[in-house]
């Protein structure tokens, strides 16, 4: 049975709508003829050739240039035809129709591309690892230029490089321990030999090198969710406004403004932030209307799956016993603390922060002049787990560095056995095989049909 990779297919290549140039793409083995009776000449080799595009009629859809790049040079690694016509949506819309009519005679299992198809054909020709096809996405999706810039470096290699070379150390060593386990006579001096320990911490440092990285680069890739919350009128909404550098929210002297949460995306360093303004939280039992309640319930609900929480005070109302106990309520809810800054607002209006507990971070700022924002923009990337690289980030995904992590506890796993009295060589080259194929995950070595289809569903069409 022929599987859908092998089905010729083609889509447009160009975002919807209108542009100064849309191209049409096929791909597939043996277009040769296809080209031909498409275009009714021969095209040389990749070269442009401007050319009419011939509808039905024979009466040209477009004048335009064409591509073609023979299997296996080409993004695909399967034969490539490229008609690159001017970018309106009709106009590709007839051709992309005059491609699929005329496969219905030439050739005859051209159908339209699904979601990610043609870079899915890339991974699976080798043209590009799994890690490089995920950057090419990631390159399309960059929304700051940081995060342009890491998948540019994952997409030429610079990830995948990392994580093979990893892989390669730990087949050497594992080779090294299965040939003595196959001496086992032998094996009483292997570890002193073959410095065992010393080679595994140096594939330990340099894991921890790379896990680094991609955290920093799936950091680059995800943003971190942040909550602004405090009492009603504390300035959440001024420090949205201030941190996103526009009037997005509302801003009144009247408590109980925000009502349903204002999100903005800012970045910082080209991390992005998910930044989220709610509804203040009224404490006890103080009355609030139906919809400010919502608002509350709502608030709560956003901290629940924050990644750190900008927990606001206002610097005029310290000491007014109400308030007070408002924040304290708010605080005992708030655990854990490690999430948590502690924002004191209108420093210019208000009395001196209080000394910051230990452990606390805590900045005192004004909203309304952005004093004290540069040291409260610090503090969110420590607490994102942000620091320079001074190699660069590659961009990395949650599912990278899931595998990372499993690679270095195995690695962890290795060390024990080779340190325990009876130095269990046998478990010792088991682990280092379960690391080994860990990060094989990462470049799609040894990746589940399943796992390939919800990557590549992801991506847009007629990538
Ligand atoms: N017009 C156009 N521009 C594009 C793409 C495309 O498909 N078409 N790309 C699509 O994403 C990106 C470029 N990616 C590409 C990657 C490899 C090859 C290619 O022909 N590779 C051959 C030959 C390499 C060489 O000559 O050195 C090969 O790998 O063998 C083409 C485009 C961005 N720009
Ligand atoms: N002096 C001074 N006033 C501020 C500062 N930040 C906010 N305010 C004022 O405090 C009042 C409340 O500000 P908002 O940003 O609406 O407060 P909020 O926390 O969003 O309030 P709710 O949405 O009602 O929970 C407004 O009158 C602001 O102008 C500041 O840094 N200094
Ligand atoms: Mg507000």
């Amino acid at each position: 049975m022929l599987s859908r990779h092998q089905d010729p297919i083609v889509a447009i290549a160009t975002a919807p709508g209108r542009g100064a140039v849309g191209i049409v793409r096929v791909s597939g083995l043996g277009l040769a003829p296809y080209v031909q009776a498409l275009l009714g000449v021969a095209l040389k080799a990749r070269h442009a050739t401007y050319l009419p595009f011939p509808g039905a009629d024979g009466q040209p859809i477009d004048h335009g240039l064409a591509l073609y790049f023979p299997a296996p040079h080409s993004y695909t690694g399967e034969d490539v035809l490229e008609l690159q016509a001017h970018g309106g949506p009709v106009v590709l819309q007839l051709l992309l129709a005059r491609c699929l009519e005329v496969g219905r005679q030439h050739l005859p299992r051209l159908r339209l591309a699904e979601p990610g198809e043609f870079t899915e054909r890339a991974f699976l020709n080798d043209k590009l690892d799994l890690a490089q096809a995920e950057a090419v996405a990631d390159l399309i999706e960059a929304s700051t230029e940081a995060a342009a810039r890491s998948a540019s470096r994952s997409l030429s290699g610079a990830f995948s490089q990392q994580v093979n070379e990893l892989r390669e150390r730990m087949i050497r060593l594992r080779m090294l321990v299965e040939a003595t386990l196959d001496f086992p006579e032998e094996e009483i001096d292997f570890l002193q030999q073959a410095d065992a320990q010393g080679q595994l911490e140096g594939i330990r440092a340099a894991l921890d090198a790379v896990l680094d990285r991609a955290r920093q680069g799936a950091l680059l890739r995800e943003g971190i969710k942040v909550v602004l919350a405090g009492q009603p009128n504390v300035g959440k909404s001024s420090l949205l406004n201030a941190l996103a550098g526009a009037e997005l929210a509302i801003v009144t002297p009247i408590p109980g403004t925000t009502r349903d949460k204002v999100s903005e995306t800012i970045q910082i360093e080209g991390v992005p932030l998910h930044v989220i303004d709610t509804a203040g939280l009224r404490a006890g039992e103080e009355a609030a209307d139906e919809v400010e309640r919502i608002g509350i319930a709502r608030t709560w609900a956003e901290i629940e799956g924050a990644d750190a929480v900008l927990f606001l005070h206002d610097l005029t109302r310290l000491g007014e016993p109400g308030y007070d106990a408002g924040d304290r309520e708010i605080a005992a809810r708030l655990l854990p603390a490690a999430r948590i800054v502690h924002v004191y607002n209108k420093l210019d209006a208000g009395a001196a922060p209080p000394a910051a507990a230990p452990g606390e971070r805590a900045v005192a700022i004004s909203a309304k002049t952005g004093a004290g924002m540069d040291e409260l923009r610090r503090l969110l990337l420590e607490l994102a787990g942000w620091h320079a690289q001074p190699e660069g980030v590659f961009i990395a995904r949650e599912r990278h560095v899931q595998a990372l992590r499993r690679a270095a506890q195995h690695v962890e796993l290795a060390r024990q056995h080779a340190a325990a009295a009876d130095q269990a060589l046998d478990l010792f080259a088991e682990e280092l095989r379960l690391a080994h194929d860990a990060l094989g995950e990462i470049t799609g070595a040894f990746t589940a049909d399943d796992l390939l289809g919800e990557i590549f569903s992801r991506f847009c069409i007629g990538k």
